[in-house]
């Protein structure tokens, strides 16, 4: 069964829920768009169709797509040969245009990046066709890139504005659904419409009629923050909501324990806290019993750990001041750069297999691990990693540079011609015999994620 958000991408920019001034302004911008305008930077939340307005405004304008990743370092070779000098305005098929739509624009902190926001700039200055760049997090953007385009905010989708899209969806499903279950559902969905479409999805998996009762909304968890769950454990709240706000929030639990540790000094009570310390280092060696097993589902008992344990060494005195962010990350470059890999990574795998954060991270981490570990050089093509996210799977420095110089290697062999897949040689891993003849074979039409 195909999936509802693509199934039910907006195929127009008059589609796109919501944003109507973005919309607009898109639309001046494109009718309007001559040799030096500036690109357009489309910023905001994951799931509120920045990608689908930039296709969908493609469509419209029936230019063609050039839709590449920024943080890919192959990027800047093939938009130079696309949107530099030789492009010209008229292309083959006809169509005046290309659009050149660089996703995940905040992304470019991997080692192999750095050079990539000059890269981009030089590319923007010099383009002959209009660019779209995709961003979620506009601080995170480069501030000279910034300098250069003019942005457009997407804004979380009012719950109101969604409930209509998903009356369309389940009439066009055949489906009856229940006014108050839709609500629900676009309630919680906190202004991100694909989260709403997929939790539909699941509600209405294998029935004919959906009501409040058969929706799953996850209310409380997509809203939960860090800061609620630091909040829940020093007022004492009971184990199962500890346990669902642990896994709501975006952390993960390695990065959790260090907030909880940072704020332990509001205890006041040299035994309370000796025992919650006790139990953040009990957490803390679950965490890193995860790491070195790879096998993600003992995530949970570290989780419980950090939460429950300091829950009752705390004893539910409630936290009376400001919760701050581990003191040690000022001092630590080196966990924010953990922390911003992590993030990358889900960010990318949420993209490419169109689930949410937390699923992957509790249901698909420790396969994709496997994935990865099994065939790097396939995964890194796939979901677009660089050396830092591989080795976010590998923990094996040596082993990440030589699939990246495979990698590299492999985009500088001459393509025979364009449509011909580039045959993959994996990179095994030293110590193991090489991966059976099978696996190696190239897919050329399913891709590995295809089964997700
Ligand atoms: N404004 C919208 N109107 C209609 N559908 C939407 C809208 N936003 C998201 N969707 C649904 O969610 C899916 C994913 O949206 P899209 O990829 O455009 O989001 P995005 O903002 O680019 O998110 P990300 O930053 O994660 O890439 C779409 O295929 C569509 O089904």
């Amino acid at each position: 069964m195909q999936d509802w958000t693509e199934k039910y991408r907006p195929q127009s920019l008059q589609e796109i829920v919501g944003n109507g001034p973005a919309v607009r302004q898109i639309y001046e911008w494109a009718r309007s768009w001559r040799r030096g305008s500036p690109p357009l930077i489309f910023y905001g939340k994951p799931g509120v169709g920045k990608t689908s307005a930039a296709h969908a405004l493609a469509r419209d304008m029936a230019w063609e797509i050039v839709e590449l990743n920024a943080s890919d370092q192959r990027t800047k070779a093939i938009i130079e040969r696309v949107a530099g000098t030789s492009s010209t305005t008229t292309s083959l098929s006809g169509a005046e245009r290309k659009l050149i739509i660089l996703d995940e624009a905040d992304n470019l902190h991997g080692t192999a990046d750095r050079g990539g926001a000059r890269a981009i700039m030089e590319i923007i200055k010099n383009a002959r066709q209009p660019i779209v760049l995709i961003a979620n997090d506009i601080y995170g953007l480069a501030k000279e890139i910034k300098a250069l385009g003019e942005p457009v905010l997407f804004r979380a989708i009012q719950a109101r504005s969604m409930v209509p899209r998903l009356r369309e969806i389940c009439r066009d499903e055949g489906l009856a659904c229940s006014p108050e279950a839709l609500t629900s559902i676009a309630e919680s969905a906190g202004g991100d419409m694909r989260s709403a479409v997929n939790m539909l999805y699941a509600a209405a998996i294998g029935r004919e009629d959906v009501g409040e009762a058969d929706v799953h909304t996850n209310q409380k968890d997509l809203r939960a923050t860090i800061f609620d769950l630091i909040a829940a454990i020093f007022s004492g709240k009971p184990d199962a909501d500890l346990i669902r706000l642990s896994r709501a929030v975006e952390d993960t639990p390695d990065t959790i324990v260090q907030w909880i540790e940072g704020n332990l000094h509001v205890l006041r009570d040299p035994e309370r806290t000796a025992r919650a310390y006790a139990a953040v280092s009990r957490a803390d060696e679950w965490v890193g019993l995860t790491y070195r097993r790879q096998y993600y589902a003992l995530w949970k008992y570290a989780g419980a750990m950090m939460t429950i344990g300091v829950k009752e060494a705390a004893g539910g005195s409630g936290i009376h001041e400001r919760i701050m962010p581990p003191a040690r990350w000022k001092r630590m470059g080196g966990a924010r750069k953990q922390k911003a890999v992590r993030t990358s990574v889900m960010q990318k795998l949420s993209r490419k297999l169109d689930l949410p954060q937390h699923t992957i991270r509790e249901e698909y981490l420790t396969l994709i691990t496997l994935l990865v570990e099994e065939r790097p050089l396939e995964c890194v093509r796939e979901i677009g990693l660089d050396a830092d996210e591989l080795n976010f799977f590998l923990h094996d420095k040596e082993r990440v540079k030589t699939v990246m110089k495979a990698l590299k290697d492999l985009q500088k062999a001459p393509k025979k011609k364009e449509e011909k897949p580039v045959e993959i040689e994996e990179v095994p891993r030293a110590e193991e015999p090489p991966v059976r003849e099978e696996r190696q074979t190239p897919r050329s039409q399913a891709t590995l994620f295809d089964s997700f």
